[in-house]
């Protein structure tokens, strides 16, 4: 159990961290999602006390971390895989840190098989590795001591796809077996692929969160993507009710439930060919919380700047 209250950081007169609380649950995988600069990686460096807080507190466990003895033990941390030894070996930056955690070195062959990488690869100095085998590394490297909360910052970066596929399976039954997982990431698909629960933050605040499913059911409830025999007809009906229509593809995309269209179609006896909850589910809750917080929103020659 990770628990987040009141953080607040400032860097000179910027304010990075605005009051940020959150919980991560075991047995759940947190997805922690925003913007680049959005200050997931200033939350975790504090989380492991590697950089000071101006206010709040963040509890792993109940304790604060430079509390815990051992902490490989408890608290699995992966903040930068580039930040690895480069000349050293894959296999010695983990016989490294297994000695470091009073572990037997057998622990070591068990992680290698459990990121795949070979023998082979093992043995390449890690300045030789890619940037998905660092991260199979540093992911080995937050395992080794059979921790019972992972902090994973942007730990899909540089895994292709079957790459993020192993790692969901992984921390999915890393989370199922009890363990609290909370992983950053500023791509929405990533962390719709492999989170349960997720907190949204922008500009260092927190904008929303909750069970994945929860948050996508919320977004898709206020819209519709409906197709009928008379759309013309259907779009009159909905904008006497009030809602707004717009077209989209071969129907309308109305602002209001699903139920809501289904009713107004059926008084008035127009037949549906299609009716689905809009949106492109939590691609659109994220732009849409973190409109006012991309940089793109801001950049000459896009929408709502001068050109
Ligand atoms: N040491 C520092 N000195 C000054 N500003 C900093 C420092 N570290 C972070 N910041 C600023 O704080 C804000 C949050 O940065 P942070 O690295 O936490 O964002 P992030 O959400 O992890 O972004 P990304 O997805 O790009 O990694 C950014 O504006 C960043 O420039």
């Amino acid at each position: 159990m990770i628990s987040v209250r009141g953080l607040t950081k400032t860097y000179g007169g910027f304010l990075a961290l605005d009051d940020v609380s959150f919980d991560c649950q075991p047995g759940r995988v947190t997805g922690f999602l925003g913007p680049n600069g959005a200050g997931k990686t200033t939350t975790m460096r504090i989380m492991v006390d590697l950089t000071p807080a101006d206010r709040g507190e963040i509890r792993i466990g109940g304790h604060r971390y430079h509390q815990i003895p051992n902490p490989g033990r408890h608290v699995g941390v992966l903040l930068d895989a580039s930040a690895q030894h480069a000349g050293r070996t894959g296999r010695e930056v983990l016989t490294i840190g297994a000695q470091t955690m009073g572990l037997p070195a057998s622990r070591v062959d068990e992680l290698l098989e459990m990121v795949s990488l070979s023998p082979e690869e093992a043995r390449r100095r890690v300045r030789n590795y890619s940037l998905g085998m660092r991260q199979r590394l540093g992911i080995a490297h937050a395992l080794l001591g059979d921790p019972s909360v992972l902090v994973l910052d942007e730990p899909a970066n540089g895994l292709d796809p079957a790459g993020i596929r192993w790692m969901r399976g992984l921390l999915k039954g890393y989370a199922e077996r009890g363990g609290t997982v909370l992983l950053s990431s500023h791509l929405l698909n990533e962390v719709e692929l492999i989170a349960d629960e997720m907190i949204l933050i922008g500009r260092g605040r927190i904008l929303a969160q909750g069970d994945k499913k929860t948050l996508l059911a919320g977004a898709d409830h206020r819209a519709t993507l409906v197709t009928s025999l008379d759309n013309d007809a259907l779009a009159r009906v909905l904008e006497a009710k009030g809602h707004q229509v717009a077209p989209a593809g071969d129907g309308l995309r109305v602002e209001t439930a699903p139920v809501e269209v289904g009713r107004a179609a059926a008084e008035h006896a127009i037949v549906l060919t299609d009716l689905r909850a809009g949106g492109a589910g939590l691609e659109d809750l994220f732009l849409e919380l973190t409109s006012d917080t991309q940089r793109d929103a801001l950049a000459p020659g896009t929408e709502g700047a001068p050109a």
